[in-house]
């Protein structure tokens, strides 16, 4: 259990973006634009699926991490505030997820 918060995390991306270091890795991937963001955060994504098929609980945990860090440095990047997304998916409990597929007329296999 740790109190670290997403929260916590993306003040910190956000001081940091902003700081103009040249030894800030998030400094440097903003400054280097959403397209490389993004492609950043595409490759995390790779990487945590790949491990989440693997049985290694530490690497997909890390890779996780590393997941969750580059999409909070896209959302900076794209000056979306996290508590949009935590708004989102709050309004999103109102129902369950097969039944909002069902209501869009998809099928209901979660895959
Ligand atoms: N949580 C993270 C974090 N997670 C992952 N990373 C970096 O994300 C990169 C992941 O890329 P890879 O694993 O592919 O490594 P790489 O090959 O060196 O990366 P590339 O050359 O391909 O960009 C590594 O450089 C990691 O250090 C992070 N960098 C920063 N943070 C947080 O951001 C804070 C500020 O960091 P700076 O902006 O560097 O001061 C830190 O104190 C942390 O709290």
């Amino acid at each position: 259990m740790t109190d670290f918060t997403l929260d916590d995390l993306a003040g910190i991306i956000a001081t940091r973006a902003r700081s103009g270091d040249p030894g800030s890795y998030t400094a440097k991937l903003v400054g280097a634009g959403v397209a490389r963001c993004a492609r950043k955060f595409g490759e995390e994504a790779i990487e945590a699926t790949l491990a989440a098929v693997g049985e290694d609980d530490e690497a997909l945990t890390a890779e996780a991490a590393d997941v969750l860090f580059h999409l909070l440095v896209i959302l900076e990047a794209r000056g979306i505030p996290l508590s949009s997304v935590m708004a989102e998916l709050k309004q999103r409990t109102a129902q369950s997820g097969l039944a909002e597929k069902a209501s869009r007329g998809g099928a209901v296999d979660p895959a």
